[in-house]
C-alpha cells in the first residue's frame, strides 16, 4: 500500500472527473435504516477538500470534501425529522443526522453574507458518479485543530500539490476575492 499521506477517500486514489451534463443526485446519511436523503437538483460548484473542524469528515479522514449549490436545488426527501442544526450560531448552519452524525447540508441564513443563497453539501454522500471534481484544499492549517501534528504539515501540503489540489489556509484566492468584493460593495467602496 502507498505510504502517501491520506487526504480524503475520494481523492486518495485519484480524482474522478465531472460528467458533462451531470445535473445532481441523491445524498444519503450513513444510517443503515431510515437514512435521511436529500435531493440535489444541479451540479455543484467550488468543490474542495476542507481541513476545518466544522465540516463533516468521514471517519479517520484529515479533510472533508465539500461543495456549493443553489439552496433552491436542495430538498430533504426522506427522514428529515432526524436532522438537527449542529451550531445555530455558526455562519453555515449544518444540518446533521442526529443518529449517525453525517451532515446533509449547510445553509447560510444571513442574507448579507457573500455566499447567501448557496448551500454546502458533501458529494461523497451520493453513489452517482459525475459530480464536479475537488479543485483546491481550504483551511489546511486548521487540521492541526483536529489533532494533526504541526510537523506533518509539509508532507500534507506536498501531497495536496501532487494531487492537483493547491493548498490554502483559508479559501482559494477567487473565493476570497468574491468575499471582499461583496464587502466592498456593501460598504460603498466599490461602486460597480
Ligand atoms: N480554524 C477554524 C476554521 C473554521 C472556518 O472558518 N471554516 C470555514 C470553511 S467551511 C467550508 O469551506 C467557514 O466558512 N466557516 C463558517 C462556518 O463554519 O459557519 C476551524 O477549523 O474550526
Ligand atoms: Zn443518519
Ligand atoms: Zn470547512
Amino acid at each position: 500500500m502507498s505510504d502517501a499521506v491520506k487526504i480524503h477517500p475520494s481523492v486518495d486514489a485519484g480524482i474522478a472527473p465531472a460528467r458533462p451534463g451531470f445535473a445532481g443526485g441523491t445524498l444519503s446519511c450513513h444510517c443503515a435504516s431510515d437514512p435521511v436523503t436529500v435531493e440535489v437538483g444541479a451540479q455543484v460548484a467550488h468543490n474542495h477538500v476542507c481541513g476545518c473542524t466544522k465540516c463533516w469528515k468521514p471517519d479517520g479522514s484529515l479533510f472533508s470534501q465539500v461543495a456549493v449549490v443553489a439552496r433552491d436545488k436542495v430538498k430533504v426527501t426522506a427522514n428529515g425529522g432526524k436532522l438537527k442544526v449542529v451550531d445555530a450560531g455558526a455562519t453555515i448552519q449544518r444540518h446533521a443526522c442526529e443518529v449517525c452524525g453525517v451532515h446533509l447540508y449547510g445553509r447560510i441564513e444571513n442574507d448579507q453574507h457573500a455566499f447567501y443563497g448557496l448551500d454546502f453539501v458533501h458529494p461523497e454522500l451520493s453513489d452517482q458518479p459525475g459530480w464536479s471534481a475537488p479543485e483546491f484544499a481550504a483551511f489546511v492549517s486548521s487540521i492541526i485543530e483536529s489533532g494533526a501534528r504541526p510537523e506533518q504539515m509539509g508532507a500534507v501540503r506536498a501531497r495536496l500539490q501532487e494531487l492537483g489540489l493547491p493548498p490554502y489556509d483559508v479559501l482559494s484566492p477567487p473565493l476570497m476575492d468574491a468575499i471582499s468584493t461583496h464587502v466592498a460593495r456593501q460598504r460603498g467602496v466599490l461602486k460597480d
